[in-house]
């Protein structure tokens, strides 16, 4: 598996009591297959989709990435893996506002890697998948909701990352556009054998997906 969740529990110190914002919740996600998940409002998605990150340390349970149990890694490790194995869509594109689409995707390479030749071209190639070949020089302004979602999508994928994640990334966009950029992301993430994690409330969005996870609300039970 490409990445897995195993008893996943979040508490968060409310006041004198703790809350369970997840409760024990068990996820496996392979190479090539996207995963919704799904549940209402607070039921704990994007907390969920923090510790697949790495960018929250659960209250307990253990999380793995390609196969390497990362729980107990370091920061600076956990930084690092983030870079090179992981990307992340979130609903804004979260774009640089002075950088062209081409920089935007060049600027991984040049933190987690190094941007030469192959990188180079493996960014023209990443923005021409998306259809966004005839944009390369263009900015954030100059570019559509959708634009910037693909210029995203494009990003998220340069490291060939092992996981993406994806936080309703289709949210902000018309649904027509929201379609599209959905299947998109479905298309590309399957074509580079990447374990796919996607946060939705759109059904047709979690119909495109292998797979449906489900989270309840937890009880918010005191601890
Ligand atoms: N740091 C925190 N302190 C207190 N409560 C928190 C904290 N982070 C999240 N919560 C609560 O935990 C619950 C789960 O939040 P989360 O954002 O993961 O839910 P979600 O399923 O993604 O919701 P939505 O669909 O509305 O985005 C919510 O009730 C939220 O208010």
């Amino acid at each position: 598996m490409s990445l897995q969740l195993n008893g996943i529990t979040v508490t968060v110190r409310d006041g004198r009591t703790d809350l369970i914002i997840v409760d024990g919740v068990d996820l496996a996600v392979a190479a090539g297959e996207t995963v919704a998940l799904t549940g209402p409002s607070g039921s704990g998605k994007s907390t969920l989709l923090s510790v697949a990150g790495l960018l929250l340390r659960p209250t307990a349970g253990r999380v793995t990435v390609a196969g390497v149990d990362v729980t107990d890694l370091k920061d600076r490790a956990r930084t690092r893996l983030r870079g090179t194995t992981i990307g992340v869509v979130y609903q804004a594109a979260n774009l640089l506002p002075s950088l062209t689409a081409r920089q935007q995707v060049e600027v991984v390479a040049h933190v987690n890697g190094r941007l030469d030749r192959t990188a180079r071209g493996r960014v023209v190639e990443l923005l021409t998948r998306v259809g966004l070949e005839d944009r390369l020089d263009a900015r954030p302004g100059e570019l559509s909701g959708g634009e910037r979602q693909r210029v995203a999508l494009a990003r998220a994928l340069m490291m060939e990352p092992t996981v993406l994640l994806a936080d309703e990334p289709t949210a902000a966009l018309d649904p027509a556009r929201a379609a599209e950029v959905n299947a998109l992301l479905l298309e590309e993430a399957g074509r580079w054998g990447t374990a796919t994690l996607l946060v939705t409330h759109d059904g047709a969005d979690a119909a495109g997906a292998d797979r449906e996870i489900r989270l309840e609300r937890p009880a918010s039970i005191v601890v």
